[in-house]
């Protein structure tokens, strides 16, 4: 099995962004150890506050921020970084050539129960000039890179540099991440979906009309039954969908009519749509590609559907 350094190495990629790729892939490492070592390293349980979404941020979700914030800061080509858990961009070093945005810990409400979670990132060329927000505010068609690390049974990370999605293994003995697949494919066609059932009736009426078909399942139109997933950490129902085929979906929903979509565009989203589409996927709001978003915030969220191909088009079918 190859490193993920000699993959990179072999693909060609800018020597800078692999330093950084590196980086990440040990900043995962390390966070992946605290996760594993749980209660005994005090990782887990609630902290005393509350993110700028207003969510209540645990332990891990801060020692995982402190974490990557500290150790990118190593790195002089990082200019700047945006994570859920900041409620600013946070400048780095001025002639930095990229900037990282992340979902340091994804699935927060699975760390106290031992399931999983995960850590999402995404790479983006930095522009010139003062770090502000707007410097975060392109289209996921930019991403020089995206990818996620999944704290499971075994710590896998899925890569994308536009050349493909390739899947890692943490070897725990080298503390080094090794190959396992060079070009990850997701089947087009598949019949299991994930969606988390307690919100269908605040479902917009496409979302609605589709599920529906899926339940009725081989007595209704699609003539096949489908089974469900919800792992509750999109970073574990979109490995899944790497791994075999599925469609996942966020969808817009009128619970808070505040906050219509739940999944956040930079650090969750477009890394997750760049791994799919990689991997032959399709990756969409229901009415647009997430990867063609002009970014209005860099915590905006967006409904999301992607995975299987055929499956995804057909979804998108109701929303026509
Ligand atoms: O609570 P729900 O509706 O099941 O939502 C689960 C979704 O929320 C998230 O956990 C949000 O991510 P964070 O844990 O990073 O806030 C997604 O990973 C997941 O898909
Ligand atoms: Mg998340
Ligand atoms: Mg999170």
């Amino acid at each position: 099995m190859q490193s993920l350094q000699t993959a990179l190495q072999n693909q060609q990629t800018d020597p800078e962004l692999s330093q950084l790729l590196e980086l990440l892939a040990d900043i995962c490492c390390e966070i992946s150890n605290d996760v594993r070592r749980g209660a005994l390293a005090g990782v887990l349980g609630v902290a005393s506050s509350e993110n700028v979404q207003g969510e209540t941020q645990k332990k891990l979700d801060i020692i995982a921020n402190d974490l990557i914030k500290r150790r990118l800061a190593e790195l002089p080509s990082v200019k700047g970084i945006a994570s859920e858990e900041e409620d600013d961009v946070v400048s780095l070093h001025s002639d930095g050539r990229f900037l990282v945005s992340f979902d340091p810990l994804d699935g927060s409400s699975n760390i106290d129960i031992n399931s999983l979670v995960g850590t999402i990132f995404s790479v983006l060329p930095a522009p010139e000039g003062t770090l502000t927000q707007a410097s975060f505010l392109q289209s996921g068609r930019n991403q020089l890179a995206a990818g996620y690390a999944l704290y499971g049974p075994s710590t896998l990370m899925a890569l994308s540099t536009g050349q493909g999605t390739q899947m890692y293994t943490l070897d725990p003995n080298s503390q080094t991440f090794l190959q396992l697949e060079a070009q990850v494919q997701i089947p087009a066609t598949t019949q299991e979906f994930a969606i988390n059932m307690s919100n269908q009736r605040f479902w917009q009426a496409p979302m609605q009309g589709y599920i529906n078909d899926l339940l009725e399942g081989a007595n209704g139109v699609r003539e096949k039954n489908f089974n469900m997933r919800w792992i509750a950490a999109m970073v574990g129902d979109v490995h899944r969908v790497l791994s075999r085929g599925g469609i996942f979906t966020y969808p817009a929903d009128h619970k808070n009519p505040d906050k219509p979509f739940k999944l956040r565009l930079m650090y969750e989203a477009n890394p997750m749509a760049m791994l799919v589409e990689q991997a032959n996927g399709l990756a969409s709001t229901g009415y647009e590609n997430i990867l063609d978003i002009e970014p209005s915030g860099i915590h905006q969220r967006v409904a999301v559907i992607l995975g299987s191909r055929d499956e995804v088009s057909h979804c998108l079918s109701y929303h026509a």
